[in-house]
């Protein structure tokens, strides 16, 4: 325990209420403006469910290539599904760790000419026949982190001492959730980035990791491992927090170093936004925290648009070239 390189917060203390609910947000208020990233224990998710959600991830990637093959997301115009060891890009380079996503079980849109691109994001999952059990477990999963996100999200709007509601309008027809489950094979070689150094794009990641380290944090003092703590999940902020605070708080940026050989690393990353259809507000923050608010970080190869739908997008189609070149022509090759 005395390694922890990240804060621990008791989410207990905030249903309790009172003054335990004041020292919860005192803590996240520093957590949230140091590092970007903390611990979250007493969420009320148990570690049995926890590690059923890893078990399934286990067997999903223990299916045939073939029957992974039939989910793969390329098919899907929707970004749903399954991609292969490398068939993912962070800076441009290959990571290498094969994942299962999905988002927001819905149907599709017809697709108009004057439809914003955005809206094809809306559609259906892609589920693995060959394991019917994960579909009702991940939906479901998918709902009791949502609901927690948004518990975290009540909280946020307190620590920038605005009203609970601030961002309960971008969230009123439920938020955009998008989970991946994720292998981490282990490698002898250089090539070890099982994920590049990034930012998350939404308001908050959730991140549920096995007992294998390998996640790692951009901290003032360089780079900083979140070791697995039993029972916590990893929470960070995303971009759409920074562009809502005006930078007052920040997205940090992270990555994950690939284990030694031989070993596997498996985690579930929950990343909660405003629904694609909100526009992310610009909370007016008093002036004490104004003051330290430097505006969102701006990055030429990394535009940041208040519009969610846009900046999903834009994740979306630099991360997975092969949906965007068959699904998303147009548009890459305008952009
Ligand atoms: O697997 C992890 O621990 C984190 C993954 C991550 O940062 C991401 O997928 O955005
Ligand atoms: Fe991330």
């Amino acid at each position: 325990m005395s390694q922890l390189n990240l804060p621990v917060l008791d989410l207990s203390l905030w249903y309790a209420k009172g003054e335990s609910r004041q020292r919860f947000l005192q803590q996240l208020a520093v957590a949230a403006r140091d590092v970007g990233f903390f611990y979250l224990t007493g969420h009320g998710l148990t570690l049995e469910q926890q590690q059923h959600i890893l078990q399934l991830a286990k067997q999903f990637f223990a299916l045939s290539d073939a029957e992974k093959q039939a989910v793969q997301m390329v098919q899907s115009a929707h970004f749903r599904g399954y991609t292969r060891l490398g068939g993912e890009l962070t800076q441009g380079q290959a990571d290498q760790r094969e994942q299962f996503d999905i988002m927001n079980e819905q149907k599709a849109l017809t697709i108009t000419p004057t439809m914003p691109a955005w809206q094809r994001l809306i559609g259906p999952n892609q589920w693995p026949t060959a394991l019917p059990e994960l579909q009702p477990a991940l939906l479901q999963w998918q709902q009791q982190l949502s609901d927690l996100t948004v518990t975290l999200l009540t909280a946020f709007a307190q620590v920038l001492q605005q009203p609970d509601n601030a961002f309960a309008d971008t969230v009123k027809d439920g938020p955009y959730s998008h989970m991946k489950l994720i292998r981490y094979p282990g490698t002898a070689t250089a090539q070890n980035q099982g994920v590049g150094a990034h930012k998350d794009p939404g308001y908050l990641t959730l991140v549920l990791q096995d007992q294998q380290s390998g996640l790692e944090v951009l901290t003032d003092n360089g780079w900083v491992g979140a070791a697995p703590l039993p029972g916590a999940f990893v929470v960070n902020i995303g971009e759409l927090l920074e562009l809502a605070s005006n930078g007052y708080l920040k997205a940090t940026m992270h990555r994950v170093v690939s284990p030694p050989a031989g070993i596997e690393r498996l985690s579930c990353a929950f990343f909660m936004a405003a629904q694609l259809d909100a526009t992310v507000p610009l909370l007016a923050l008093p002036a004490e925290l104004a003051a330290q608010a430097k505006g969102p970080a701006s990055d030429p190869t990394n535009p940041l648009f208040y519009q969610v739908g846009e900046n999903v997008l834009k994740g979306r189609l630099r991360s997975h070239t092969d949906v965007a070149k068959k699904h998303y022509s147009s548009l890459i090759a305008v952009d």
